[in-house]
């Protein structure tokens, strides 16, 4: 198989952790956050290439969401800098950071699943609004922009297959509607860069081809993603590069192939599970097992499957 543009992007790029890219689209230097004593994110240098697909992986509490809530603006960093696009957002909040493109999903949370799923959709663009101005001294221009935002919600629902969902309530939805429902919301604000945290957490067989092309698509139409996943095969299938977390650092970077072949990365995800050290018979034992794991061919996805009901598998945890 011929490797893809996005694939051609990495060609020279070194598998080492902060590694230059080619083309950044987003480059932080020194960010650090403590929570108390401890250390959850301390990156010293990462570059993500623009229009490629770039997995975060790591073991549990690794640093990935912290990670994503700085770079938009949900937390803030102890220090550090980064820029998107060029444009220094560090310390941005959010609303500033999804303006300037980099919009991350977010769960359906308990008061989102109580509203309908195009109103779901229509509060995905409401950063852009400018409300309380248009509304009180430009009501024309606001609601034509009222219309435009719900045509373009009704357009990516239809993208999305959720169309015939568009009046329930989002909570009606399935586990893999409910992703998708986060991908289209996150598209309402028109980015250049999405950010998918564990867009196949509770997905059923039957939904991950189509949400694996769903973000595939994502990369056709010109946008940079970067997702924090935990199962290898999704990791595996779509990623153009796979930047490895660990205890806050940046311990990998390459192709997904060589990622999961490399010995710090098998390290990584062992410590997180034990402590102690480990017996040689042990030690080899969980290699195999996570060689396995990492290495182990997609399961065949069964598409007459029924109702999502349980999470993902293969997630080296
Ligand atoms: N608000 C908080 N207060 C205190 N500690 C926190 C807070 N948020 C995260 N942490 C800690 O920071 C570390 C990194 O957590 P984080 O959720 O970023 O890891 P992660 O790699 O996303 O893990 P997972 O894959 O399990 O989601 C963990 O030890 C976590 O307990």
């Amino acid at each position: 198989m011929a490797p893809s543009v996005a694939t051609d992007l990495f060609a020279d790029v070194p598998h080492t952790p902060g590694a230059p890219k080619r083309d950044a689209i987003l480059v932080a230097d020194n960010v650090v956050r403590r929570f108390g004593g401890l250390t959850a994110v301390d990156i010293e240098h990462v570059e993500i290439q623009r229009g490629a697909i770039t997995a975060l992986i790591g073991p549990n509490g690794a640093g990935k969401t912290t990670f994503f809530n700085l770079l938009t603006g949900f937390d803030r960093a102890n220090s550090g800098t980064w820029t998107f696009e060029g444009q220094q957002l560090s310390g941005h909040p959010p609303y500033q950071v999804a303006r300037a493109g980099m919009v991350r999903t977010f769960q359906l949370t308990k008061a989102l699943t109580r509203i309908p799923v195009i109103e779901n959709m229509r509060l995905g663009a409401t950063n852009q609004r400018g409300e309380h101005l248009w509304r009180s001294w430009l009501p024309f221009l606001w609601n034509q922009q009222e219309r435009s935002i719900t045509d373009r919600a009704e357009q990516l629902l239809a993208r999305f297959k959720l169309d015939h969902m568009r009046d329930e309530y989002a909570g009606e939805l399935s586990g893999g509607q409910r992703k998708l429902l986060e991908m289209a919301r996150a598209l309402m604000a028109e980015p250049t860069m999405v950010m998918l945290d564990e867009p196949m957490a509770g997905v059923n067989p039957a939904l991950t081809q189509s949400l694996l092309g769903h973000v595939k698509d994502l990369r056709t139409l010109g946008m940079t993603v970067l997702f924090v996943e935990h199962d290898m095969d999704m990791v595996r299938d779509i990623s153009d590069w796979v930047i490895v977390m660990a205890e806050g650092r940046i311990v990998a970077e390459g192709p997904p192939e060589a990622v999961m072949a490399d010995q710090a990365v098998i390290d990584a995800y062992l410590g997180s599970h034990h402590d102690a050290p480990l017996t040689e018979a042990e030690e080899e034992r969980q290699l195999a097992e996570i060689g396995a794991e990492l290495f182990a061919e997609p399961a065949s996805n069964d598409t007459t499957g029924a109702e999502e009901t349980t999470p993902a598998s293969g997630e080296p945890r």
